[in-house]
């Protein structure tokens, strides 16, 4: 993919800074910040290409003439919003800005994050402007919403790292989103990162009680639901956490008078949070024009929603989950949510959604046509033309018995998914395949590797093997590095050789 760009970044000055992160954002020139601590880049972007490859096209094209909120609302993506004016306002001039906050509470966005970045991507699809924010501030205090116990507290090296890791994929993703929409205006870039320490850290507790504490109200903000839940729990719940929903509240406002920004999106367990601004938005400043917006929770099929927490999430970043697994997970969803993920996860038009459905019931049909739909799309927006390339690369060259020749950046790939060992060059070579797929833990003991060869399960760099006697040779030492060793179709081994 070429995409004709031209980035700025300022990213918090480092030395006496809580937020001196020193990672750099790929591609991306760093112009040093004049104001300590802010997280400022904008993207603008013109004209968008794309290499020719084996997997299908992008969803393309702007849908600057269309209402969002409808396009919400088609594509389940819409919960509540605080008032249904927003329909009118966002179908006419000037466009709209538009935020929605990711707390650093982690190193790696998940997958239930991505639906913010989705509903601001609809946006700028439809000539709006996106904001996001990074809770350098917030993240200190821990937001109660959804959540049962008072969350732990981070220290500030942690913060400093999930900032890094955060911003870097949230950058990453809406710039190629923008380039979907083509946004030329100079003068107003289309994406903007703001970090909301910038503002926090020069507010003292008397100017907040002054500023903010003043116009809020204690029954209100009792009666909200991350409140009320906790209140009913033995452990009760903190003054600091309490105060959560004023901070985000005043960002709302803060930025509303200093960055134009009228809307605030967010998870359905953001609505008390979202509210508290247009509140605060209505008796600061007086006036109605704020509007906040919620999406539902993006659930698996057994209800449950995908987060951070649980074993198995689906993270965002290349470092923890590589381009290949997390093409594979939207290969292999079940029939049933098929459908329903490629309405909220991709761009494709409701009709392309509708003819996959309707193949789906026609005989004929080749099983996971749809989910190969979904995982190009979803790839392809988060890691990029580049990583959805090499998750089918990686994909076509590790099926069992594939022609595709094998190469060491491939198998390093997926090394980090499935499980490996590491073993010394000289015990490798001219070891018996049976006793190597002992000895590495991929089947438990010879008798079953012998039967796994002689039912034609036993693969050796992809090639099945019949041999009983077979050797491994140095040419099976691929670029004299790794081996791959597989078990049937699914159990896989990457042998690190040193
Ligand atoms: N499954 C989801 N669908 C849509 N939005 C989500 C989802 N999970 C999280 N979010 C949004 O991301 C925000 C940040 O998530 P948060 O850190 O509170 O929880 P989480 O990452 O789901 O973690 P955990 O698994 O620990 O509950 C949430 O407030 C919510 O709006
Ligand atoms: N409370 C949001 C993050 C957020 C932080 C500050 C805001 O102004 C908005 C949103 C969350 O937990 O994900």
């Amino acid at each position: 993919m070429a995409v004709a760009m031209r980035t700025f970044l300022r990213l918090p000055s480092s030395s006496s800074s809580t937020y001196g992160c020193c990672c750099l954002l790929k591609n991306i020139p760093i112009l040093t910040s004049p104001t300590p601590n802010r997280f400022w880049a904008s993207t603008h972007l013109s004209k968008h290409h794309f290499s020719s490859s084996s997997v299908s096209p992008p969803a393309l094209g702007p849908q600057s003439n269309s209402n969002v909120i409808e396009i919400l609302e088609q594509r389940n993506l819409l919960e509540s919003v605080t008032s249904d004016s927003l329909r009118s306002v966002c179908s006419k001039p000037p466009p709209l800005r538009v935020y929605c906050g990711f707390d650093p509470t982690a190193d790696s966005l998940h997958l239930g994050n991505l639906l913010g970045i989705i509903v601001l991507s609809w946006f700028l699809r439809c000539g709006h402007r996106a904001v996001a924010l990074i809770g350098g501030a917030t993240g200190r205090v821990g937001d109660p919403s959804g959540k049962s116990l008072e969350r732990p507290e981070l220290d500030l090296e942690t913060l400093d790292k999930n900032i890094c890791g955060i911003s870097a994929t949230i950058l990453d993703i809406l710039e190629r989103a923008a380039a979907v929409g083509e946004m030329t205006d100079s003068a107003c870039p289309s994406v903007s990162i703001l970090n909301n320490y910038d503002w926090w850290k020069d507010i003292t507790l008397l100017d907040f009680l002054k500023e903010v504490g003043r116009f809020a109200r204690v029954g209100t903000m009792m009666s909200k639901e991350s409140v009320r839940k906790r209140l009913e729990s033995d452990q009760g719940m903190s003054y600091t956490e309490f105060t959560y929903q004023l901070l985000q509240g005043y960002d709302f406002v803060h930025l509303f008078r200093k960055e134009g920004v009228s809307v605030q999106i967010g998870g359905s367990d953001q609505w008390g949070n979202i509210t508290a601004g247009t509140d605060l938005i209505r008796r600061i400043l007086r006036t109605e024009g704020a509007y906040g917006l919620t999406f539902p929770l993006l659930l698996k099929s057994d209800g449950t929603k995908f987060g951070k927490s649980e074993d198995g999430a689906i993270w965002l970043s290349p470092s923890k989950l590589s381009p290949y697994n997390f093409y594979q997970y939207f290969f292999s969803v079940p029939d049933d949510d098929v459908v329903r993920f490629l309405k909220m996860l991709t761009f494709l038009s409701m009709e392309e959604i509708a003819q996959l459905e309707r193949d789906m019931e026609t005989p004929g049909y080749v099983p996971n046509t749809a989910q190969r739909r979904l995982a190009e799309e979803v790839t392809r927006f988060v890691h990029g033309q580049e990583g959805l390339e090499e998750a089918v690369k990686a994909t076509v060259a590790l099926r069992p018995g594939a022609a595709t020749r094998l190469d060491a950046k491939t198998i390093e790939g997926i090394g980090e998914d499935v499980p490996s060992c590491s073993l010394p060059y000289d015990q490798v070579l001219s070891l018996s395949l049976l006793d190597l797929s002992v000895s590495t833990g991929l089947l438990e003991s010879k008798s079953a590797a012998r039967r796994l060869l002689k039912q034609g399960g036993l693969y050796l760099n992809n090639n099945r093997v019949d041999s009983e006697g077979k050797k491994i040779e140095a040419n099976d030492i691929i670029d004299g590095k790794v081996i791959l060793l597989s078990a049937g179709k699914k159990n896989k081994m990457v042998v690190r050789v040193s």
